[in-house]
């Protein structure tokens, strides 16, 4: 049965990258999906970005939603201080198959946690199964039509608290039209907007970070 992409991201990396090393897990990613084969990591100049951020925030609990292959799970948890943890919530089996065994070659599994469902079930669960108290940072880069709800959901969920850090990837493109709509015109929000390139591409792209006023 022949590989799919995300497999041949994965054995790239478990041949090319140095185990127990994040940034060269992550360098090697970036230069298979930008050689050989695109594929939809937040990449090196949104990293940048995100790296930024999380370093701003200095987050005690993270989380992430839309892990894919685990890029930007590695990405965030490489910064993370003692005690500091992202959880990342993945729905597709084969993605999260593939983000767990690239989490663990990075040598980051201790301070992440891979959710296996999709973030509507998963969100409202966070507080009493996952013993989450609020978030102080979430990176939303899953399906773009779920920004909004979701953003609604850790609201009424109680998650975030004053100061809570969202950033968004995508908002030029694919773009997320209804959420930067909802997101900028929310008094409880204050937002800031990141101009950058699709990963990979000289498409362009943006950021938008979102900070929770309570
Ligand atoms: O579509 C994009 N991202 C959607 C990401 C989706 C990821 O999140 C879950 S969906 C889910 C649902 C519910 N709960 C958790 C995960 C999918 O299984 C995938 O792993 C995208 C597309 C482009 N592009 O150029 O076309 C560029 C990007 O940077 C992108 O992020
Ligand atoms: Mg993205």
């Amino acid at each position: 049965m022949n590989q799919t992409k995300e497999q041949r991201i994965l054995n790239f990396v478990l041949q090319n990258a140095v185990r127990g090393d994040p940034c060269s897990v992550l360098d090697t990613i970036d230069k298979y999906c930008s050689q050989k084969e695109w594929a939809m990591n937040v990449g090196d100049e949104k990293g940048l970005i995100l790296d930024k951020t999380v370093e701003e925030v200095n987050p005690s609990v993270a989380l992430e939603l839309g892990t894919y292959c685990g890029y930007s799970a590695v990405r965030i948890a490489r910064l993370l201080k003692a005690g500091a943890y992202l959880l990342t919530v993945e729905f597709n089996p084969e993605f999260a198959a593939i983000a767990k065994q690239m989490i663990e070659f990075a040598g980051v599994q201790d301070k992440v946690k891979l959710l296996e469902g999709p973030s509507e079930e998963i969100i409202p669960q966070l507080k009493k199964k996952y013993e989450v108290d609020t978030l102080d940072f979430v990176f939303l880069d899953h399906w773009k039509d779920r920004y909004t709800p979701d953003t609604i959901l850790l609201q009424e969920c109680n998650l975030l608290r004053k100061g809570s850090v969202l950033l968004a990837d995508n908002i030029i493109f694919p773009g997320a039209p209804e959420f930067l709509n909802y997101i900028r015109n929310n008094p409880h929000f204050q937002c800031t907007n990141y101009p950058s390139h699709l990963e990979y591409m000289k498409v362009g792209d943006a950021m938008e970070k979102a900070v929770f006023l309570g």
